[in-house]
């Protein structure tokens, strides 16, 4: 791929206020899917390089490859897998796939329905009494995506509380542990190889707390694995183990099993809408033309900010208190997929790989770091995220200064304020050199990029949409920049040291092997024991 085009593009981009000097831009430089609208018209993007953007993902073959991940294709070469994900959203079994692995899917979704109804209902108890809590032991992608899904969907929380564990820090465990009663809670170990050290850690600490209440323990512990004989190894019964498959990404896996403790939050039917969601957004993506595609729109301006213009981050604030995991979620979903320098064939990549995904909700945000995002020397891309309505209709003047606060973000970062302003503000409190100093200070430069997603209301469909949205994102950007988005070599490493050190910590072992640095730190660690 030839990006020296695009860099030229770039380096001569005229300024977002002059590109609205054409007449219909905010409608030109929008996308809707359903209700769901996409506003990249706050950026740098003109019709002649958004032409260039659609003609690089042309030659990048991003159709055929979209095409190739949906019908089973092993596009994750350097796994030798399929990339599947969106076959447990699918409602009907896509050309090129086996219908025995539809038809597996559809089972599971069903025996995991039917034990969400039993705990729900109580017609599956506790040893004492029906399940007031549910605890999920799982990290990564086995956290992640549930844990921001249901905190997404609290208003739709009918069932049991639900708890996340992940971090290997006994602090986390304690204190989800503590104020919690063993005999009603359900343990869910979520992981898709079953030998990650953290969730493993986490499940045994569990087990011995269980074990510490009631007769049998593993009866009140379910799995979610790919290596169901693992699940058996430890003790669950195959009736409350889920599987899947190892062609669902961990980071991709939603939308299947991992999801179960959303399901046994706001119960099956939601989750069904869930499903739909990003079933929908499947069908936008394999269906429309590239120029009219969100996901496709939306990687081609990642690529415009990151490899075209060189901006190396950006941040995603959603004005939406309840996707507060969404940036978390999504630094993995993006990072873990596009963080890599190293081509599908091998040869070094000749652009920057993935940006850096960061955020918090506004309008928290506003009064932490935009100070940078408005005036610091460094572009930063924005990607709002907001709903017209809330769900608190009681409080629709929370909802109402949410919306203006976001809206007037994106305002703020496109006009800014120029010298001239700041000195009519400034005019009457300060003169002559001191007048000029303090109004420079109060110059917004403005010309800073944005993207606004906008939907009715955040409910299930809604979320399935946006996270498939982003996946598609992903993908697509992986596919222009030549990579494999779906392994993850890059986390090995430090997961071989950890284990190597493990014993080190414990004073255990000879340490001369280690660098200094290393060494110094382990001697304090065990001076400090
Ligand atoms: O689900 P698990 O097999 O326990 O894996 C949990 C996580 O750990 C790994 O290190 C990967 O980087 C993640 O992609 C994965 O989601």
């Amino acid at each position: 791929m030839d990006w020296s085009k695009l860099k030229e593009a770039a380096a001569s981009r005229p300024s977002i206020m002059e590109l609205f000097d054409t007449p219909g831009r905010a409608q030109d430089f929008s996308v809707r899917v359903g209700e769901m609208l996409f506003d990249y018209s706050k950026t740098h993007i003109s019709p002649e390089s958004r032409a260039l953007l659609l003609e690089m993902a042309e030659q990048a073959g991003v159709a055929a490859k979209r095409d190739a991940m949906f019908s089973g294709a092993e596009i994750n070469e350097t796994e030798g897998r399929a990339v599947l994900h969106t076959l447990l959203r699918a409602e009907s079994c896509p050309d090129g796939v086996d219908q025995a692995a539809f038809d597996g899917v559809r089972v599971v979704l069903e025996d995991m329905e039917r034990f969400a109804r039993d705990v729900r209902s109580g017609a599956y108890q506790g040893q004492g009494g029906a399940i007031t809590d549910v605890i999920n032991i799982g990290i990564g992608g086995s956290d992640l995506g549930p844990k921001m899904a249901t905190i997404a969907l609290a208003p739709f929380h009918d069932g049991p509380r639900v708890h996340f564990v992940s971090n290997v820090d006994g602090a986390d465990i304690a204190d989800t542990l503590a104020p919690l009663d063993p005999s009603t809670t359900l343990v869910i170990v979520a992981s898709k190889t079953f030998t990650t050290i953290e969730t493993m850690t986490n499940a045994r600490t569990a087990f011995d707390w269980m074990k510490g209440s009631v007769s049998d323990p593993a009866a009140q512990f379910a799995a979610v694995s790919t290596a169901e004989d693992k699940t058996g190894d430890f003790g669950i019964a195959p009736e409350r183990v889920f599987g899947f498959e190892d062609w669902v990404g961990g980071r991709y896996s939603v939308w299947g099993p991992i999801g179960l403790p959303l399901m046994l939050a706001v119960g099956p039917e939601r989750f069904r809408d869930f499903l739909a969601g990003g079933a929908a957004m499947d069908r936008h993506f394999r269906e429309a033309d590239l120029a009219e595609n969100m996901p496709v729109l939306l990687a081609l301006v990642g690529l415009w900010h990151n490899q075209g213009c060189g901006h190396a981050t950006r941040a995603v604030l959603p004005y939406d208190n309840r996707l507060s995991r969404l940036p978390a979620y999504l630094q993995q979903l993006e990072m873990e997929s596009n963080g890599k320098s190293v081509a599908m064939d091998g040869s070094a990549l000749e652009v920057n790989s993935g940006p850096v995904v960061w955020g918090e909700p506004g309008t928290n945000g506003q009064h932490a770091f935009y100070q940078l995002i408005h005036q610091g020397t460094r572009v930063i891309p924005c990607e709002f995220l907001v709903a017209a309505r809330g769900h608190e209709s009681d409080l629709s003047h929370h909802h109402e200064l949410l919306v203006a606060n976001c809206l007037a973000q994106s305002e703020a970062l496109m006009v800014g304020r120029s010298i001239d302003e700041a000195r009519r503000l400034m005019d009457g409190k300060f003169k002559g050199d001191e007048l000029e100093r303090q109004a420079r200070h109060r110059v917004f430069a403005g010309d800073r990029p944005s993207t606004t997603l906008i939907y009715p209301t955040l409910g299930a469909r809604e979320l399935g949409m946006i996270i498939a949205l982003y996946e598609h994102r992903v993908f697509v950007e992986g596919v222009m920049l030549g990579i494999n988005s779906f392994d993850q070599w890059g986390v090995e490493l430090g997961k071989e040291l950890a284990n190597a050190l493990t014993p080190l910590v414990r004073g255990e072992g000879d340490v001369s092997g280690k660098d200094g640095s290393t060494r110094g730190l382990l001697d304090y660690v065990l001076q400090s024991k």
